[in-house]
């Protein structure tokens, strides 16, 4: 995995370690602002120490944004050197559509014992063969979602200066626009903007969210609250398709579990074959809840091929992250993901994470390990193992791999 881009110098030293910034979540208490400060550290000594360029010995002013960049450049027809990501040929983004990627009818899990219980198995058999699947009969207004993606266009849609209120490089901000993994370090850059907070059923920082479009906070609200009850329904069919007790993961996620939402903006991309929206990962918590703007642009890796995921409206897909990988003993597979760029239009994607408290312990369910020799994997707090993926120097799920018993 971590080989799969042919990626420069600089990049393959620190690649691994921007993608998993790119996945952590933000900072909001002392414990944390404690690992973000070492991490911080840690970026500036190796910055300081990297034979590459600093920042801003770049070419263009990239920290407001490619959409900010392709708006102000003439008919941009080629992008720009510092967006190449070089891919061989076998990764190359490819639009081939599988068709038997798992779609779940969640009405099912209401239905008779009968239907409930294969409801409950496909979601287990998609857990265990894809880490992904497609959800319909979510129980979410389509209304909803479309007032999302609605508002976060219209985010993205402001002048520069509204959205750089939220522009940090600290990744210690509860709120942050963006662009690309990190705007702190000098990597290759990537297609996409972002803006990034926390969820959760208490909103704790819904006080910080953007004010502009002012309908941004009771959309986002509501929509995050929605997701999560979504969630807690997925969370529990996954419990009950391990054996475990319905309500296993919910209880492991610790009083208030973490939500993070990531929106992406992806601009419409002159040469979309040269760079990436997002480089492949795994996700490091229990699962993301994704929706698009209707334009196609996620891909995920089944048996070492990357398939497209079609963007269908009124659906959102499920990614499963590593807490759930581990909390199963494996049984079930965290999928390894990336986005692509379309040369028609921008994409929008909206995901919303879900994993356990930071203090939280990650390691398989008890349940599921008769003698301790069984477990896959070396128990390790939830924050630890954030902090074992910003420390690597691969990509992909390689931190997964370091917690992994032979
Ligand atoms: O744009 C997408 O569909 C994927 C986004 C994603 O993987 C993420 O934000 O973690
Ligand atoms: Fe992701």
């Amino acid at each position: 995995m971590a080989n799969t881009l042919q990626l420069n110098h600089w990049n393959k030293n620190n690649q691994g370690m921007l993608m998993s910034m790119y996945n952590a979540p933000i900072s909001n208490n002392a414990w944390q602002r404690k690992i973000w400060s070492k991490i911080a550290h840690k970026q500036t000594r190796i910055s300081s120490k990297s034979p590459v360029m600093a920042l801003n010995n770049r070419n263009i002013d990239y920290k407001k944004g490619v959409k900010y960049l392709v708006d102000n450049s003439k008919d941009m027809k080629m992008v720009p050197w510092e967006f190449v990501l070089p891919i061989p040929e076998g990764e190359r983004p490819s639009m081939a559509i599988d068709g038997s990627i798992p779609v779940i009818d969640l009405s099912g899990l209401n239905g008779p014992d009968e239907q409930r219980l294969s409801t409950i198995h496909a979601i287990s058999s998609a857990c265990a063969q894809w880490g992904f699947f497609r959800v319909t009969n979510h129980g979410i207004k389509v209304s909803l979602m479309d007032e999302m993606v609605q508002v976060v266009e219209e985010f993205f849609n402001l002048p520069i200066e509204e959205k750089m209120i939220y522009g940090s490089d600290d990744v210690m901000d509860p709120v942050r626009y963006g662009t690309s993994l990190t705007t702190t370090r000098k990597h290759n850059l990537h297609w996409r903007d972002f803006l990034r907070h926390y969820g959760g059923l208490i909103p704790h920082t819904y006080h910080l969210w953007p004010t502009n479009p002012p309908a941004y906070r009771d959309v986002a609200k509501d929509y995050l609250k929605e997701v999560w009850q979504l969630a807690v329904i997925v969370f529990g069919a996954i419990s009950e398709g391990l054996g475990l007790d319905p309500d296993y993961i919910e209880s492991s996620l610790g009083d208030e579990g973490t939500q993070l939402i990531i929106s992406n903006y992806y601009p419409a991309c002159p040469e979309p074959n040269k760079t990436l929206g997002l480089a492949p990962h795994s996700d490091h918590g229990g699962l993301t809840i994704v929706m698009d703007n209707g334009i196609t642009g996620l891909q995920i890796k089944h048996n070492q091929t990357w398939y497209s995921v079609p963007s269908i409206p009124g659906t959102f897909v499920v990614n499963l992250g590593d807490f759930v990988e581990v909390l199963s003993n494996e049984k079930y597979k965290s999928v390894e993901h990336r986005a692509i760029v379309s040369a028609e239009a921008a994409r929008i994607s909206i995901a919303v994470g879900h994993g356990p408290e930071m203090d939280a312990i990650v390691q398989p369910a008890s349940p599921l390990i008769k003698e301790k020799s069984e477990s896959k994997y070396r128990p390790i707090v939830y924050k630890d193992y954030i902090r074992a993926q910003q420390s690597t120097i691969k990509r992909g799920k390689s931190a997964l791999d370091e917690i992994m018993n032979n």
